[in-house]
């Protein structure tokens, strides 16, 4: 298989390329030339998610380098359980996938453990990769807990100064190195138009071995798109109607990685991508444009996107493929349906997963019971405590992971919301290495 760019034709020579430079030399997102097929026709109830991931990977990885490596880095990837549980007893065509029990509580932990693997065998110690990660909450503590202790890489993550949780704040600064937490004066896309400024600027790419640990990375997605295929045929299998998916979404990595899955042949039916209020693909599902716009705040702080990266992703796919709908949801029902889930079931959303479940709580009831119905659960509650504890009245527990954050020293650097400052940053942490 060939790994094209979304633009002007750039290819990557294999995946591992790809991998290692993030982006494509004309500045688009990599995709397969053309998808692979039949690759998860033979899978069943019975195949676990870690065969399912093999099986997703095989195509992309054929005569790679990392090829005979995969079985290792897949069993240290999911080694945390990801269940599919019914969140409302009294409605049971509706499921939750819950994708927070990793080390850092949110679904990015699947994404960042496989791509910093794949990045520590490709990289040297003596010129370690320096993978950049603008986040807008939970990429950049997943990838700073994935990239503690190692050596072939080092890990830049660039956060939004006061527009993340205090949990999470906490989760991106508190990994020993190689892990530098910069806190950026701007928003999130900020952060992103930096990141990929830097990797514009050649010299500076190549003198830092720059690659992104982003959705933007093809590494990235595919584990995503792995669990995706997986949770697929076990809803499917309940009552063999395709299930419909909802998503949480921002930057739009998850929302494509879903539907990557859906093109190689896992049984998902509609897909439904939930946004807060950032109405950037709201509006283009009504009209048709893509029309970037400058982010707002909002609970669901990690999906606050106004230039989706993987766009690219979903335009460049044939239509029929793309077919999707977007349900945005503003603060105040993010706030009701937390309460009155929580009120109804004793279930608790954070308020990313809220997005979702309100999108299913707007489905008319022919579209509801047509069909197994699967939300995204995409973070653990406790990192949103400050929102959710009033809305339930009650106090949240961490997880063990999320408790053990707890307890260490944190550490951020201030740092300018453009290129010239993250210049400056990394050309000091090459004096100091
Ligand atoms: N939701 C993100 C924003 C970055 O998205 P990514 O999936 O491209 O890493 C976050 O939590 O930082």
């Amino acid at each position: 298989m060939r790994l094209i760019s979304t633009r002007n034709g750039a290819s990557a020579s294999s995946i591992s390329e790809a991998i290692r430079v993030g982006l494509a030399g004309d500045g688009g997102l990599f995709i397969p030339d053309t998808f692979p097929e039949g690759q998860l026709s033979g899978l069943s109830v019975q195949t676990s998610l870690k065969e399912t991931a093999l099986a997703l990977f095989e195509p992309f990885f054929k005569g790679d380098q990392l090829e005979s490596v995969l079985p290792e880095l897949v069993e240290e990837t999911y080694d945390f359980d990801v269940p599919l549980v019914n969140p409302h007893p009294g409605r049971p065509g509706v499921f939750a996938l819950e994708l927070f029990h990793g080390p850092t509580g949110a679904f990015k932990d699947v994404g960042a453990r496989f791509l910093l693997r794949c990045l520590d065998k490709l990289g040297d110690p003596s010129a370690p990769f320096t993978v950049l990660a603008a986040t807008s909450g939970d990429t950049g503590g997943a990838v700073g807990c994935a990239a503690e202790g190692r050596k072939g890489v080092r890990a830049v993550i660039l956060y939004a100064k006061g527009r993340i949780s205090a949990f999470q704040e906490r989760q991106l600064t508190c990994w020993n190195a190689p892990v530098t937490a910069l806190e950026v004066d701007g928003d999130f896309d900020a952060c992103q138009r930096m990141v990929k400024a830097a990797f514009a600027e050649r010299a500076l790419s190549e003198r830092h071995n720059l690659t992104s640990a982003n959705s933007i990375n093809i590494a990235r997605l595919l584990p995503q798109a792995a669990y995706m295929a997986w949770a697929a045929r076990q809803a499917y299998e309940k009552n063999g109607v395709k299930p419909g998916l909802i998503i949480p979404t921002g930057n739009l990595g998850h929302g494509v990685a879903a539907i990557w899955a859906r093109h190689m042949g896992a049984p998902w039916g509609p897909i439904v991508l939930a946004t807060n209020a950032n109405r950037t693909l709201a509006d283009w599902s009504i009209s048709g444009r893509y029309e970037p716009r400058a982010s707002i705040a909002t609970l669901a702080n990690a999906m606050d996107v106004g230039a989706p990266s993987n766009f690219e992703r979903l335009n460049a796919l044939p239509d029929d493929a793309a077919r999707l709908s977007v349900e945005l949801v503003e603060d105040r029902a993010i706030r009701a349906r937390i309460k009155a889930d929580f009120e109804r079931s004793g279930y608790v959303w954070c308020p990313h997963s809220a997005t979702a479940a309100e999108a299913l709580s707007r489905m008319r009831e022919f579209d509801l019971h047509a069909r197994p119905w699967v939300i995204a659960a995409t973070a653990h509650p406790y990192k949103f405590a400050d929102v959710v504890e009033p809305l339930i009245g009650q106090t949240l527990e961490p997880s063990e992971a999320l408790a053990e954050v707890l307890g260490r020293p944190t550490q951020s650097e201030s740092c300018g919301a453009d290129l010239d400052a993250l210049r400056h940053h990394l050309n000091a942490l090459n004096e100091t290495a």
